[in-house]
């Protein structure tokens, strides 16, 4: 959608009252022809593309106002099939810019004799009220995307606090999601698998938000983060007087905590053996039995689990339960590392730099297309945990409002080897050499700062201006 379209009814609210007040008939047009408002017989052309528009046309190019004031004469008319039917008598258009761009054309009509003459005594007054009108539109393009700009930034927020909210449109991405929200209303346990920093915890958080159990909190447990010897009495809890050290009237365990809503098992390869026997239990009859209990307690909890092992390699090594291990596999949701979904980069880091726009009270813009393209070259280990920590950082230690080059950090850009497959070694070289300028000149280094680079690189001053000039770092 274009610019002008996006504000449509109020340019057509607009245009109206312009028409009334001067008493002749106002049209605009966005840079693609299509008619935004009208007053006359256009107000029911709106949203149609303009035919025979050279005048148009030549404005948009121009980007310099125009007038036509006898349609039958004018050069601008010359060649139109349409010269001798024309309802237009005469025009006077003044474009309508955004960031130095034509963007629209806003159109004083005559279509009667009478209308003409009142332009045509009139001109040079219409053409500085079109002059004005335009800037007035620019304005409002732009406090019209500022507020946008705040509404997505307060729904990225929103999102973030609903604990979920996934970005990506890859379809790898899009599959997980699409099988995670299908079997959000069911019981069934759910295994998740992916590589550190791949969303898996998000993943359980959506599927509890999007179940009939979201009335209730959702019991995480790192499995890894629980001393071994502890891991049992926190999972299963225990009675007075189980072991040394037991609290008076005993304790309750996560499952029973859990009890109506939903258990997220994190890092289960890292469950000892016989806490893994006692969860196939829990699983089996949906009962729990505290340490030193005697009576099982009946309890009704969705589990969902995930790791980032190689848990068949487990089973096979004996480290993991079989029987559990396909206890636990009903629903497998696969969360591929970022590394394989490269696609979903610009969106990811768009959005965290909203969202740290707002917790940083920043306003950042973007990424530059070479920080990009490094970006997207590098390889990820930490998946979208570290994306969103680059962010994080970027947006402290960035200075314009463009994430460029030089504010990546050394690790990503001499790490980011990039598929070289289709380029020549000088390709390469070059590649590499303006990478490492980009990073060791920041932008607006003094004359000193530059000349002190070049002793340190061992090469003469020129050669660095000529190397700076070639890479656009000057
Ligand atoms: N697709 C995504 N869109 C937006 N943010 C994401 C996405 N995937 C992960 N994140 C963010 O990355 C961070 C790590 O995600 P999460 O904790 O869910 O990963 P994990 O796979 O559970 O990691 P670990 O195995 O280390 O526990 C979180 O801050 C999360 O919000």
């Amino acid at each position: 959608m274009t610019a002008l379209m996006k504000i449509q009814s109020f340019i057509q609210a607009y245009v109206k009252a312009i028409a009334s007040i001067l008493d002749v008939d106002v049209t605009i047009v966005d840079n693609e022809l299509v008619r935004v408002a009208g007053t006359g017989i256009y107000a029911d052309e709106i949203g149609e593309t303009v035919t025979h528009a050279n005048f148009f046309h030549h404005i948009l190019v121009s980007g310099e106002s125009g007038s036509i004031m006898d349609s039958m004469a004018d050069l601008n008319c010359k060649g139109c099939e349409k010269r001798t039917t024309c309802r237009e008598l005469a025009n006077v258009a003044y474009p309508i810019f955004k960031e130095g761009a034509v963007v629209g054309i806003i159109s004083i009509i005559a279509f009667s004799e009478g209308e003409r003459k009142n332009l045509l005594e009139n001109r040079g007054q219409m053409e500085e009220f079109l002059k004005y009108m335009s800037v007035l539109l620019e304005s409002k393009l732009y406090t019209d995307e500022a507020k946008e700009r705040l509404e997505q930034q307060l729904q990225v927020v929103h999102d973030a606090e609903k604990g979920w909210s996934f970005v990506g449109d890859s379809q790898k991405m899009k599959e997980a999601i699409r099988i995670g929200k299908k079997v959000a209303k069911s019981n069934s346990t759910v295994f998740l698998r992916g590589e550190s920093g791949t969303g898996k915890e998000i993943m359980a958080k959506m599927i509890h938000a999007l179940s009939d159990r979201r009335d209730k909190l959702m019991i995480s447990i790192n499995c890894a983060a629980i001393p071994e010897n502890l891991v049992e009495s926190e999972l299963f809890g225990y009675e007075e007087g189980a072991f040394t050290g037991a609290k008076k009237h005993g304790s309750i365990g996560k499952f029973e905590l859990a009890h109506g809503s939903t258990i997220f098992l994190d890092e289960i390869g890292d469950m000892p053996l016989p806490v893994q026997t006692k969860l196939l239990r829990v699983l089996q009859e949906s009962v729990v039995e505290r340490i030193g209990g005697t009576k099982p307690i009946p309890i009704d909890i969705r589990v969902i689990c995930a790791t980032n092992k190689n848990i068949e390699q487990m089973v096979e090594e004996g480290a993991f339960r079989e029987d559990l291990y396909y206890r636990l596999n009903i629903i497998p949701i696969e969360l591929p590392p970022l590394r394989k979904r490269k696609e979903d980069l610009p969106a990811l880091i768009e959005y965290y730099i909203a969202y740290y726009n707002q917790k940083l009270g920043k306003s950042m813009r973007g990424v530059s297309p070479e920080a990009l393209q490094t970006l997207t070259s590098y390889d990820w280990p930490g998946n979208v945990r570290e994306m969103k920590n680059i962010i994080e950082y970027l947006e402290n230690i960035a200075e314009g409002e463009i994430i460029q080059l030089s504010d990546l950090p050394d690790h990503i850009v001499m790490r980011s080897g990039k598929g070289f497959e289709d380029w020549s070694l000088d390709e390469i070289v070059e590649d590499y050499e303006k990478r490492v300028l980009s990073s060791m000149v920041k932008k607006g280094a003094t004359l000193e700062e530059k000349n002190q680079l070049a002793e340190n690189l061992k090469i003469s001053r020129a050669t660095l201006y000529r190397k700076l000039k070639k890479y656009d770092l000057l």
